[in-house]
């Protein structure tokens, strides 16, 4: 179901009511078409509210293309998690339209948007501004972003990020722990974030492999909660984890 241009009012909806969001991430250099289908199925069953389809190497259009239209008749948006300016496709229903803020390289701070703009203007597509920060392990969006990746423990530079994103005024603080990272954000950091804040909502991920962590994270403040690697690699905890999500009212 197309969903494009209600992607932020869904999102703001299900936030003013309480709940904290789960969005499921596919990652196109490894997911498994012949068994996508099932599990977005399971996930939506379960409570996801969102797809967020992206990755750093090995992401063609194509592999884009073929994943958004295996996902297409699903009732959540699909929203591409952008790794370069060659993952803009209309057949999303939105784009993270993301800068990374602690880069060095002015490539992901302003470049890349600037390309990515005046395409996603022409093809009218949704866009979520959002300040990308990554915090801790960093993986592999780290070392290709060229990130000064931000201690766990330094709440300080944190905070400091998140409120230049607000200052921006962009809709969203994605704080990036790196995708399989052996240690998620630290809730505490959460909760600090979030005082500072009133406007920008925060989107957490990067190795959030528990219940219990995705509850820790959840209370601590975050208000969309992404999993990747848990969905590929334990699909039964994965589901556990967006039920815990969904059953919370803050
Ligand atoms: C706005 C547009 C079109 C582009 C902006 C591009 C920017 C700012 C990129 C930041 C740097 C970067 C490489 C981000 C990648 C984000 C992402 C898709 C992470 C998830 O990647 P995974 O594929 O799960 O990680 P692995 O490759 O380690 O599996
Ligand atoms: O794959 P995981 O570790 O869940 O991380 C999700 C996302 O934050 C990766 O960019
Ligand atoms: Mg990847």
């Amino acid at each position: 179901m197309k969903l494009k241009g209600k992607v932020k009012k869904i999102i703001q909806e299900k936030l003013s009511e309480g709940r904290v969001l789960h969005f499921s991430l596919f990652d196109p250099d490894k997911v498994d078409l012949e068994t996508l289908y099932s599990i977005a199925s399971k996930l939506v069953e379960s409570g996801t509210s969102g797809f967020l389809i992206g990755g750093t190497l090995g992401v063609s259009k194509e592999k884009l293309d073929n994943i958004i239209d295996i996902l297409e008749d699903f009732k959540v948006p699909k929203i591409i998690f952008p790794s370069n300016v060659n993952l803009i496709t209309e057949k999303a229903d939105a784009i993270l339209f993301m800068s990374l803020l602690n880069s060095d390289d002015i490539y992901y701070v302003t470049g890349a948007q600037l390309i990515a703009a005046p395409i996603i203007k022409k093809l009218r597509l949704e866009t979520l501004s959002t300040g990308y920060v990554i915090v801790g392990h960093g993986g592999t969006a780290a070392h290709v972003g060229r990130a000064r990746v931000i201690p766990y423990d330094n709440i300080e530079l944190i905070v400091a990020y998140s409120i230049m994103a607000e200052l921006f005024g962009m809709d969203f603080v994605y704080l990036e722990a790196g995708s399989g990272a052996p240690e998620p954000i630290r809730p505490y950091a959460i909760s600090v974030t979030k005082k500072y804040l009133e406007n920008t909502k925060i989107i957490v991920g990067g190795g959030i492999r528990s219940e219990e962590v995705a509850k820790e994270l959840a209370l601590a403040g975050s208000d969309i909660i992404v999993t990747g690697n848990i969905i590929e690699q334990n699909l039964e905890k994965a589901l556990k984890i967006v039920k815990e999500i969904s059953n919370i009212r803050r």
